[in-house]
């Protein structure tokens, strides 16, 4: 008989027009849903079946939405702006927030000029009369784009665009942007200036490009709009919420501003009766409807941009250009992969291992160091992401949290994990791997002591007063491990060495290493049922067990028999061991301490 497998395609939403080019690259591998026109509510009512999300400008990702997206992976902004998603509620889920930085560049610059001449030479109203069948030539004269001075706000990717179009059309440029480049301004006959109010004064042409954050919202509003020549015309083709539109009408009613060219409004599309509209229905106003990145090419190269980081993202690899995760380089990624998994395994195996790590009143300070290949690779959040994620999967109560590259940082924060990455110089050469990774823990505990010379009769005030927080430092717990043929091996756990791949369940047993040991722990697991599937046993690491010499070495020079010295059992088991098991191995018998690991 057949059987026939239905293994789920990830699911993919699209809910605004996106270019074809991009989604093709996407329906091969995935099931792809293209839903324009949804209300929030009927998007939130089918968002958790998605893994991925691509949209414009018009669909509002909130809180409330994501708070429904527990399968999602990523937000795909095919565009530049992600002032319509809430980044910081997606980075906390651990959803990727991807963008297109460079796709429509080209475009929104070119509208701007395109805006620009229209409001230059009256072509709106012109347009709008001839249509009407009318032939008004004196009441439409415009001026010349040529010698003005254009006043840039905003001189980044899609400002510097407009800079060197405008230069070509004889401008004179300055610019208002405390973060520019001097250098890319210099190069395009752009003079920087230090405030908005002295590029205001001068400006005939007045054109916005920052994004909608809190310092450029409301950014020209009444005072900024009196401070300028009436003859000055006003562009904004990068977001609405920059420009108070009430106070714009009054000045284009009053002929105190010339006129404006507008692409975006503070809500798209306009209510009826918003100042937006007015703002539109004004003569002296050339209006768009949100069209900057609207060309065919912008389009396509938006779409491919920001499907091809979906692919990336459904495929476990890292996207390049996410407004919320770190910029990894494909191939430091690609030599990353197996140690993220190493890392993970150390973090659960600590958690697992070390019942101190559940006691809350530790703080735990972990280093991480990475000795070897890994010491030369430039950036290892992932290895960062992949240790909290190990340290908190076993313990969280929350089934769904992705913990990932995104929200790492924060989560860590959050548990007041503090974790220091280390680059080693040690050499590696002589050994069997080519990169070695170090997890050394260190506990801390608060307690409170009396301060020296403090009355221990005093008033229950004053003693609190007397005393002080001194942090306890309990031992380090260190764990090592390695990658050897794309497999993460452990190398040493605390003061034992000995290889052992961290898979299924093992249970690990410290024992006093002599006779009979292994057999006694066989017998107690044949009783229980539980059938042993490999063993590996991990002796004192040379150094320790050269100390414990030193120490047992007696008068004459001979060295004592040592009954104490011990040695960590590691055995792969079919099933999880259960905890009355595990109490009756520790004993008489010489087994010290045991842990189950599953992994
Ligand atoms: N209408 C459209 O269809 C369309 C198309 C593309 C881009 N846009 C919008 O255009 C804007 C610019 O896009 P970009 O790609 O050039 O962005 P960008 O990040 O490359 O440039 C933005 C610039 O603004 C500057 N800036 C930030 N805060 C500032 C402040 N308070 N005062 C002065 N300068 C400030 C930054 O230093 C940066 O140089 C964005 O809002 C984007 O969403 C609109
Ligand atoms: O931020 C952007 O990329 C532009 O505003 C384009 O928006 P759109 O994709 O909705 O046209």
């Amino acid at each position: 008989m057949n059987i026939l497998r239905h293994t789920r395609k990830p699911k993919i939403l699209i809910t605004e027009k996106v270019s074809p080019d991009g989604l093709a690259l996407l329906k091969d591998q995935f099931d792809v849903d293209e839903k324009k026109d949804l209300s929030p509510e009927e998007l939130k009512s089918i968002i958790s079946d998605y893994e991925a999300l691509i949209i414009r400008s018009e669909t509002k990702v909130t809180a409330n939405l994501l708070s429904a997206a527990k399968k999602m992976r990523v937000v795909a902004r095919a565009g530049v702006g992600v002032d319509n998603v809430d980044v910081q509620n997606a980075t906390s889920h651990g959803i990727i927030v991807v963008n297109s930085p460079s796709g429509n560049i080209n475009a929104a610059a070119e509208h701007t000029i395109a805006l620009l001449m229209a409001v230059a030479r009256n072509v709106g109203d012109a347009s709008q009369s001839i249509k009407a069948g009318k032939w008004e030539r004196s009441r439409l004269v415009g001026v010349e784009a040529k010698g003005k001075t254009l006043a840039i706000v905003g001189l980044g990717k899609v400002g510097l665009t407009v800079a060197r179009i405008a230069n070509g059309l004889g401008m004179r440029l300055i610019a208002y942007d405390p973060y520019a480049n001097p250098n890319l301004a210099a190069a395009a006959s752009v003079i920087l200036q230090p405030s908005l109010a002295d590029i205001l004064k001068e400006a005939d042409f007045l054109t916005l490009h920052t994004p909608l954050v809190a310092s450029t919202k409301g950014m020209i509003g009444k005072a900024e709009l009196a401070s300028m020549k009436p003859t000055a015309r006003i562009l904004n083709v990068a977001r609405g919420g920059m420009i108070d539109e009430d106070a714009l009408v009054e000045a284009l009613d009053a002929g105190t501003i010339a006129g404006a060219g507008i692409d975006v409004f503070t809500s798209e599309p306009p209510a009826p009766d918003s100042s937006a509209s007015r703002l539109i229905a004004h003569s002296k106003v050339v209006a768009t409807p949100h069209l900057g990145a609207s060309t065919k090419e912008a389009q396509e190269n938006v779409s491919i941009d920001v499907c091809e980081q979906v692919v990336s993202i459904l495929s476990g690899e890292l996207p390049r250009s996410a407004v919320n995760a770190p910029i990894v380089l494909p191939d430091e990624y690609r030599t990353l992969q197996p140690y993220v998994s190493l890392v993970e395994k150390m973090g659960s195996l600590y958690t697992q291992h070390y019942s101190r790590a559940k006691n809350e009143s530790f703080r735990t300070t972990f280093d991480l160091i990475y000795e070897g290949k890994l010491a030369t690779i430039n950036t290892t959040k992932p290895l960062f992401a992949a240790l909290v994620k190990g340290l908190l999967t076993s313990i969280t109560s929350d089934d769904g949290l992705n913990i990932n590259i995104v929200n790492a940082e924060l989560l860590a924060k959050a548990r007041g994990i503090t974790i220091n990455e280390q680059k080693s110089r040690e050499n590696v050469d002589e050994k069997p791997y080519s990169s070695l990774i170090t997890l050394r823990a260190r506990a801390m505990q608060s307690v409170s002591v009396s301060r020296p010379g403090s009355r221990n009769n005093s008033p229950s005030a004053a003693r609190t007063l007397n005393r002080k927080a001194v942090n306890v430092v309990d031992d380090d717990q260190v764990i090592q491990g390695f990658v050897s043929g794309n497999k993460p091996y452990i190398a040493r756990l605390d003061k034992f060495k000995g290889e052992f791949v961290p898979r299924g369940t093992l249970l690990i047993c410290r024992n006093f290493d002599s006779v009979g040991k292994i057999g006694y722990v066989g017998n107690v697991l044949g009783r229980a049922g539980v059938n042993i599937k490999f063993m590996n046993v991990a002796p004192l690491t040379e150094e320790v067990e050269e100390r414990q010499n030193e120490g047992s070495v007696d008068g004459e020079g001979e060295v004592k028999c040592d009954a104490s010295k011990e040695a960590l059992m590691i055995l792969g088991v079919d099933k999880p061991v259960g905890k009355d098991v595990l109490e009756s191995l520790i004993g008489e018998e010489g087994v010290l301490e045991a842990s189950v690991v599953t992994f």
